[in-house]
């Protein structure tokens, strides 16, 4: 199977303006990202707020041009296609974003806002046809009856039926690839799971890959089951692999701390299992990143080397890890019986 999807040592920095008070900072948002995604994949991303997760999310679907790397898709260089080729590729990879009434023109009927992207990929031609399509569109993604909802304005439904609507907007253009960006952090906590379940449908049922960016592992190991995971910090990946194996064995010191982390709803095991104690809680700042490893500020376990030498991500129990001392930080499994055992 041919690759969908190649990230080649991706990175993008941002510089800010010179102002009266500050300088220009340069901000490695992505830096050095590798990635690869077969057709039909789901990957979820995650990471906590400011770790570039969006930044990357818009640089897969060609929004941003990265300032070095190179992207691929069904093997050709987005950034070397000719014109036609790169709205070919814009069309098959779609985003979803967390803010659906950002994401919806307020002042034209959801019929309005959906008829219009398929006439432009010429999808459809003409209103009438739209319609029908859109018909079955919105039956597909459960807004059901159809005919209540294609003459709404966005501000007339629900977060979770905006949600449902960008989703249709995605897949009517018939994408390869969705990147959904915190679809949803902004949704009723009761309604996440069916959107979770309905993008898990349209990834079985028309083949299409996902891209899922969170900062929720509990969302991202529900979408992504059978899928893979890439763990984000300050711009680069740390940890990644298939994501059953790399959150039931995770090895980078970081992502032990997010799992250690994570509410667990028995009270009386809650009390048994304790935070791995990181020695600063705050995220450095992303234009004066630390030297060496980017974690070793915060990392229970780092030593000089940590401060001196970038980790590059190697090959540890069939998941890729970037820390140098991986082999002497505590196995996940013996911090949970140590905590049980308590
Ligand atoms: N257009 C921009 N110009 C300058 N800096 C930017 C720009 N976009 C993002 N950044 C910076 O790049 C870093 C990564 O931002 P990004 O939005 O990709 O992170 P994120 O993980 O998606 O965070 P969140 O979950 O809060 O959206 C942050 O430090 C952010 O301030």
């Amino acid at each position: 199977m041919s690759t969908l999807l190649e990230l080649h040592d991706v990175s993008m920095v941002f510089t800010s303006k010179k102002s009266l008070f500050s300088k220009g900072r340069n901000i490695g948002a992505v830096v050095d990202v590798n990635l690869q995604l077969n057709p039909g994949e789901i990957l979820a991303v995650v990471g906590e707020s400011g770790c570039g997760k969006t930044t990357l999310g818009k640089i897969i679907t060609g929004l941003y041009r990265p300032t070095s790397g190179e992207i691929k898709f069904e093997g050709k260089n987005i950034w070397k296609m000719d014109g036609r080729s790169f709205k070919e590729y814009r069309r098959s990879v779609q985003m979803v974003h967390q803010d659906s009434f950002a994401a919806l023109n307020p002042a034209r009927t959801i019929f309005q806002s959906l008829k219009d992207v398929l006439i432009r990929h010429k999808l459809a031609k003409n209103s009438k046809e739209a319609r029908n399509q859109l018909y079955e569109l919105l039956k597909l993604v459960e807004l059901t009856p159809p005919e209540q909802f294609l003459d709404k304005y966005p501000h007339q439904l629900s977060g979770g039926q905006r949600q449902r609507l960008l989703l249709a907007r995605a897949i009517s253009v018939k994408p390869k690839l969705i990147v959904a960006d915190e679809p949803v952090s902004m949704v009723d906590v009761s309604l996440r799971i069916s959107l979770l379940n309905l993008m898990t449908n349209m990834n079985k049922q028309l083949g299409i890959a996902f891209v899922y960016i969170t900062h929720d592992l509990a969302t991202a190991r529900y979408i992504a089951s059978n899928g893979r995971i890439a763990v984000m910090y300050l711009g680069k990946i740390v940890e990644t692999g298939k994501l059953n194996e790399v959150l039931r064995n995770p090895s980078h010191p970081y992502l032990q701390a997010l799992l250690s982390a994570v509410p667990i709803p028995d009270p009386d095991l809650a009390r048994t299992i304790k935070a791995l104690p990181l020695k600063s809680l705050d995220m450095p700042d992303p234009a004066n990143p630390p030297t060496g490893c980017r974690f070793n500020p915060r990392c229970p376990y780092a030593e000089s080397i940590c401060m001196n030498k970038e980790p590059q991500l190697r090959e540890i129990n069939g998941s890729m890890v970037a820390c140098h001392l991986v082999e002497k930080v505590p196995k996940w499994e013996m911090m949970q019986e140590s905590a049980y055992v308590k």
